[in-house]
């Protein structure tokens, strides 16, 4: 079934979504095709008619004196996945260190400044999305200001993407992001049950990380869930996707910040996109599967040509041709 032209009807196209997308039954590769299909919808054309900007300008909140590497992941990745701006907030002391990285990069140091808030507010009408928490830390003047931050984008409708430290804030505060729905939360597996601990009173069930996932995100109000792991568990509290694109056996650290960098553009074009490019099913949904299947080809790409070895800046290499062999087929 071709999704989009050739599905008749959106409940024909959720029965096949709604399927397990597990590589290891009979019907998953043609799940996880349809899906794969819903994001290619929501991919801008590369055109002579757009201006720099259009097809993307994103934030990434986070980068402190113990963190560089992880804000620089995800605003590169936003960058090599299409985005046309990337911007990095964070501490004075990891501007300069961020900034060496790449000089792609816009990097502002004023995350633990006085004015923080208002210094990045300021940048917020010309933002499409914000990745908050990439090696943000954990300190309270920081959260504090990121936790203002996170009123000022919602004021906004500006969509955010939660991830790492922020996630640590809103275990403090789930109300933050209650009923929000432009949120999408990206919990590893201990981010996920230290949430599910704060929002559910629940020891996490390790047996059905479908109906956690759910229960999860109902209770926030239907903030899309994207739980990462051996398979990745997606929800908006009305549909479940899983995504098993075949990544590989190694976890070494900031693999987490690709997806999250990634996603932060991937929200910006499902949004756009609206949902009638997307079958019906939640843009979030969508760009949060088209994030965790491009993390997991970047994995495998970088594995082949790299094992053991592989290390996040080898999957960083990989996004170009992991999206052009996901999406551009
Ligand atoms: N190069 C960098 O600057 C990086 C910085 N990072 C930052 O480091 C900070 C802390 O992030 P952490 O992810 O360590 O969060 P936590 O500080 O909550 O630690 C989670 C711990 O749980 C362990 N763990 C992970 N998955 C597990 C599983 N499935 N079962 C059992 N244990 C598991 C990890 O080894 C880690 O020690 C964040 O700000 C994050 O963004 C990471 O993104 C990695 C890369
Ligand atoms: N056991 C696994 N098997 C296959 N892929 C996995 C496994 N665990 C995680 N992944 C993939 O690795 C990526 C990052 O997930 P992970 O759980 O490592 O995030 P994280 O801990 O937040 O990473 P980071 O180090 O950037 O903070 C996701 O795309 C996820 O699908
Ligand atoms: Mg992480």
């Amino acid at each position: 079934m071709a999704v989009g032209s050739g599905c008749a009807a959106v409940w024909g196209c959720r029965r096949v979504l709604k399927r397990a997308f597990s590589l290891h039954n009979a019907h998953s590769v043609r799940g996880m095709e349809d899906a794969l299909q819903l994001v290619r919808n929501v991919v801008p054309p590369l055109t002579a008619k757009k201006h720099k900007g259009q097809d993307g300008r994103v934030g990434v909140v986070g980068g402190c004196r113990e963190y560089t590497g992880a804000p620089y992941f995800a605003a590169i990745s936003a960058l090599k996945v299409g985005a046309d701006l990337s911007h990095v907030f964070c501490t004075q002391e990891a501007a300069p260190v961020i900034k060496a990285y790449s000089p792609e990069l816009i990097v502002h140091p004023v995350l633990d400044s006085p004015d923080a808030v208002h210094d990045v507010e300021k940048w917020l009408p010309r933002l499409h999305a914000l990745v908050v928490g990439p090696g943000l830390g954990r300190d309270d003047v920081l959260l504090s200001n990121v936790k203002d931050i996170l009123e000022a984008s919602k004021a906004r409708g500006i969509p955010v993407v939660i991830d790492a430290d922020g996630l640590w804030l809103i275990a403090q505060q789930p109300a933050l992001i209650r009923g929000y729905q432009k949120a999408v939360l990206t919990p590893n597996h201990v981010e996920f049950s230290r949430l599910s601990e704060a929002v559910l009173g629940d020891p996490l069930d390790g047996q059905d990380r479908r109906g956690a996932v759910l229960r999860l995100s109902q209770a926030l109000g239907n903030v899309t869930v994207v739980q990462k792991g051996e398979r990745d568990v997606i929800s908006d509290g009305e549909q479940v996707l899983e995504c098993s694109q075949e990544g590989s056996g190694r976890r070494c650290g900031g693999q987490g910040d690709l997806l999250s960098g990634s996603l932060g553009v991937l929200v910006h074009w499902a949004l756009q996109a609206g949902p009638e490019r997307t079958d019906g099913f939640s843009p979030l949904l969508v760009a949060a599967f088209g994030a965790c299947a491009l993390t997991r080809q970047c994995s495998h790409q970088a594995f082949q040509k790299h094992g053991r070895s592989t290390t996040t800046t080898d999957m960083i290499a990989e996004v170009g041709p992991a999206f052009s062999r996901l999406f551009e087929t």
